[in-house]
């Protein structure tokens, strides 16, 4: 029996050294971390197209990636994700990537769904995080979803002001990653599991044959 491991960037890393993967895809890198993880899984010739819309934070980590003698696998690009995702759709890299990680703006990963099945090879492994969403997707009751937020204003420390941003950005994101998951499980191209692990990884394998959807 394998143990599986209490965070995300390590069940990656565990995932890709079993999967032999060599070329993978990052959307939404901030400062590295999983990113390091998933370099350091690679072997040395391996090779991560990794996406953010914004290199500042990758900077603060890169030393840290550069002290681990990863930097060389990792091609980053500072853009918006689908941008790149149909260039290199465009360039002919069409089922060339073992794996990919989405953790970036909750609201195109549907987008970022379409060209990731064009890129991953059958066989291959999209994950998407988040797809919990802080356990909202499984409230439906508003009031019950109201109490549960209300409940964290108590645990967080910080300004009303901030407080209320962090609120906003979950009740936006909500509806999004929920019609995102029940996609998912309507998809018939992918196998699917969803790990309670963090805030919920959803592990889709690449089908060559259409899955029954009951
Ligand atoms: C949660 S952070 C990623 C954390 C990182 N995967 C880790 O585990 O360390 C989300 C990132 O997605 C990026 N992002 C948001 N929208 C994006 C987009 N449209 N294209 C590319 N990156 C985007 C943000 O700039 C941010 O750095």
């Amino acid at each position: 029996m394998m143990n599986v491991p209490a965070d995300e960037g390590l069940l990656i890393s565990m995932l890709l050294k079993i999967m032999n993967a060599k070329k993978t895809i990052e959307i939404g890198v901030f400062t590295g971390y999983s990113l390091l993880s998933s370099a350091l899984a690679l072997p040395d010739d391996g090779k991560i197209v990794a996406i953010d819309i914004d290199s500042e934070a990758f900077e603060t980590g890169l030393p840290f990636i550069q002290k681990a003698n990863v930097a060389h696998k990792i091609h980053y690009f500072e853009s918006e994700a689908d941008i790149i995702l149909r260039q290199l759709v465009a360039y002919g890299e069409n089922e060339t990537f073992d794996f990919a990680f989405v953790d970036a703006d909750k609201v195109n990963y549907r987008t970022y769904h379409e060209e990731l099945l064009k890129l991953i090879k059958v066989g291959g492994v999209i994950a998407y995080d988040n797809t919990l969403w802080s356990g909202t997707v499984a409230i439906s009751d508003d009031i019950e979803l109201e109490n549960h937020l209300r409940s964290w204003r108590q645990e967080l420390v910080g300004s009303d002001e901030m407080l209320d941003d962090i609120v906003n950005y979950v009740k936006a994101c909500r509806q999004p990653v929920i019609e995102f998951n029940d996609f998912l499980i309507k998809d018939s191209r992918i196998e699917l599991v969803l790990i309670s692990i963090g805030d919920g990884l959803t592990l889709c394998s690449v089908s060559n044959r259409p899955r029954i959807v009951l």
